[in-house]
């Protein structure tokens, strides 16, 4: 059983048809990358899946069971965590205060605590500061981490290497690597070289409807298909 799978989902923002048909299996382990061009529908996906969006006619199955109709909240507490492109992270807050802030009963974990500062040692030295102060590689890794503060069985991250500076998107894929390895990450990206080197399957959305999935080795290695839904050449 896939451990996530979405069923010919429709979403309408307002009067605006957005997803017309979303089908795609994530299985369990590794990253699994939703690729796809500007204003395919990536995003509207990920908040069609955290109960954001409201799909109709169409289902989210996790583990199997429909979570269609619940609650955002009821989604993050089956084990979902979602890190939006705009992070989520309160600026006048420090770095720990945002971590206390996404954990279940207001307390750290020592051992997670201690994992997500190996992963992001910027996230121990800047503790207490501010998190408006940070760079905004460490913003992003705030928010991940804040995603991860609690053990979570899939993570949806929304284009988490944007504007970022080729060493920090190269230190987030490491991270990645290693969070991947218990715990399911779908990833929406724009950067194809990072999306390709992290991920295992994959699939291309494109006006709302899924036009590709499949591995993204055999996808890396057709580039008239990438040319086709991606309009890129690499
Ligand atoms: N709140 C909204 N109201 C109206 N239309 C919206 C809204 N949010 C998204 N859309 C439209 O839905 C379509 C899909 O948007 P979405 O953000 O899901 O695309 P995306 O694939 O994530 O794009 P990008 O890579 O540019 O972030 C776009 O045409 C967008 O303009």
């Amino acid at each position: 059983m896939s451990l996530l799978s979405l069923r010919q989902m429709k979403t309408d923002i307002g009067q605006y048809s957005v997803l017309h048909d979303v089908t795609f299996d994530v299985p369990e382990g590794g990253v699994f990358v939703l690729l796809g061009r500007n204003g395919a529908g990536k995003t509207t996906t990920l908040r069609s899946i955290m109960g954001l969006w409201q799909p109709s006619p169409g289902s989210v199955l996790f583990r199997g069971e429909d979570i269609t109709a619940l609650h955002t909240a009821q989604i993050a507490r089956k084990g979902i965590a979602y890190v939006p492109e705009n992070m989520g992270i309160f600026g006048t807050l420090t770095v720990d205060e945002n971590l206390v802030l996404a954990t279940a009963n207001g307390r750290f974990d020592p051992a997670r605590l201690k994992r997500i500062h190996a992963l992001f040692p910027a996230l121990e030295k800047f503790r207490d500061k501010q998190a408006w102060s940070l760079s905004g590689g460490q913003k992003q890794m705030l928010s991940v981490a804040r995603a991860i503060i609690e053990p979570r069985d899939l993570i949806l991250i929304d284009e988490p290497t944007k504007g970022l500076a080729p060493s920090i998107v190269a230190a987030m894929g490491e991270a990645f690597r290693e969070i991947s390895a218990d715990t399911t990450i779908l990833l929406v990206e724009q950067n194809y070289n990072f999306a390709r080197s992290l991920g295992r399957d994959m699939a291309v959305i494109d006006d709302g409807r899924v036009a590709h999935t499949g591995s993204m080795e055999s996808f890396a290695a057709d580039k008239a298909l990438q040319d086709r839904l991606l309009s890129l050449s690499v």
